[in-house]
């Protein structure tokens, strides 16, 4: 397969369901039947085990899946080398700058100048808890103009949510190949070695990075909702077996507890035949998810939007709640449609994937991000909250739109690129600067 593509294709294969037992192999009868470790293996391939929940989990949450392969993967880890990737950040991160606290917001990260991969365009904006206890959070934007071709990675330090907002990407597993586009998102599992390749014509690739230290994302319960809609399982795909039989100098790089390494192998490591198992990559289409709202008055909370929640040992209080503002009918009467002016305990890190969002019709641009961290308190502009207050409420369909929220239980630190980024908006807190009094001690509608 190329490594630029020039559009999706239509040929990748995937699988429905959301953690799901699922089998495949590329090639007719590379998969064992009836059982994992067969003395020799069809086709001389190695069996691995790849486990993404310690052995002993429960049932619910044991997750790990066997792959057969050209070689075990013991051969594509070669003595290590130190490497460095200065701007990829990891928890616990308190770098020195001098941006006192506050609401922040930044256009798009700039065009890539220099040639960079995936791997090299991947910019920290925000870490959260202590990767040394799997706790917490990164959050990242990235942008690329150039294949990953003969470098490979993994991350030790837990799974990557990938949110393209420009220019489609290919994402080759070890597990298969995903094609994600933006409005689309897909999940590389902790661990799992994978390349990115741009996809179609442009000049720079961009979007956003969520990396979960903790548990694993899974699908919010539906409580009162019952069993459909929001996020629905057979809306998830994970690929079929795909692999590269290449013998050429290759690089898998690294990052292990914050620290990046490189080591030098002789051929492709994507050399998985078959596999079966519950612990895959996916993709999901943001465009499948089901909204429920309210359909009578008032603005529910945003978490009736989760797509995926990664929960913590605490009840209801997620590591990272991932949540999207999707195209929506509004219909509610004698109500403030858009959010509420708040303080959160949680912390909230946004982008902006295509369109305009409601709270904030200017200054939030697609490829755009913004930060509202512990007990900060936000919420529409000015001009969102008059045109609101006083529009005609009959049924209104907000289309064109779809923003995202990476939330997190955790206080979200700044790195230092990201409170010295030439993007970052200085005249963010102006947007509320309109809110006047209206009070005058008498009663009735101001
Ligand atoms: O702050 C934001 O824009 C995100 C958000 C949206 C919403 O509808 C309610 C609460 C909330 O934090
Ligand atoms: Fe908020």
């Amino acid at each position: 397969m190329a490594d630029h593509a020039t559009e999706m294709s239509n040929n990748l294969k995937y699988m429905p369901g959301f953690g799901n037992d699922f089998e495949t192999e590329s090639l007719p009868g590379a998969l064992p039947q009836g059982q994992n470790s067969p003395q020799k293996c069809n086709y001389g391939l190695y069996a691995e085990q790849l486990s993404g929940s310690p052995f002993t989990a429960p049932r619910g949450t044991n997750e790990r899946s066997w792959l057969y392969r050209i070689r075990p993967s013991v051969r594509h880890t070669r003595r290590f080398s130190n490497a460095s990737y200065p701007h990829w950040k990891t928890a616990p991160c308190l770098d020195d700058h001098s941006l006192p606290l506050g609401q922040l917001r930044w256009n798009p990260l700039p065009a890539t100048k220099e040639t960079q991969t995936f791997l090299e365009g991947m910019r920290t904006m925000t870490t959260a808890g202590d990767v040394l206890t799997q706790v917490g959070m990164a959050a990242h934007a990235y942008t690329f103009n150039a294949d990953m071709v003969d470098d490979y990675f993994f991350n030790a330090d837990g799974e990557l949510l990938v949110v393209p907002q420009l220019g489609a990407i290919r994402v080759f597993t070890e597990m298969g190949i995903m094609d994600v586009e933006p409005l689309e998102i897909c999940l590389i599992p902790r661990g799992m070695m994978f390349k990115v390749s741009r996809i179609g014509e442009g000049d720079t690739w961009r979007g956003y990075v969520c990396e979960n230290y903790g548990a694993k994302f899974t699908l919010p319960d539906r409580g009162p909702i019952g069993a459909n809609c929001l996020a629905n399982p057979r809306d998830f795909k994970t690929p079929v077996a795909a692999y590269e039989d290449k013998e050429t100098p290759c690089r898998v790089h690294v990052k292990w507890c914050g620290k990046f390494y490189v080591t030098e192998i002789g051929h492709s490591p994507l050399d998985v035949v078959a596999w079966h198992g519950n612990y895959t990559p996916f993709k999901y289409d943001l465009r499948t998810y089901s909204p429920v709202g309210a359909i009578l008055f008032d603005h529910p909370d945003p978490s009736i939007f989760t797509v995926l929640t990664a929960p913590t040992e605490e009840a209801g209080t997620a590591n990272i709640d991932f949540v999207i503002f999707p195209p929506r009918w509004l219909v509610a009467e004698h109500t403030f449609r858009p959010p509420w002016y708040h303080r959160n305990i949680m912390s909230e890190f946004m982008g902006l994937i295509h369109g305009q969002y409601d709270a904030k019709e200017e200054g939030f641009v697609p490829g755009g991000m913004s930060l509202h961290n512990m007990m900060l308190p936000h919420g529409p502009d000015t001009t969102g909250f008059e045109k609101a207050s006083n529009s005609e409420l009959k049924p209104v369909k907000l289309d064109h739109t779809m923003a995202f929220m990476f939330e997190t239980r955790y206080p979200q630190q700044l790195t230092k690129f990201a409170a010295e980024l030439e993007t970052l908006q200085d005249n963010y807190l102006d947007c509320w600067d309109g809110l006047e009094r209206k009070f005058d001690g008498t009663p009735g509608i101001k």
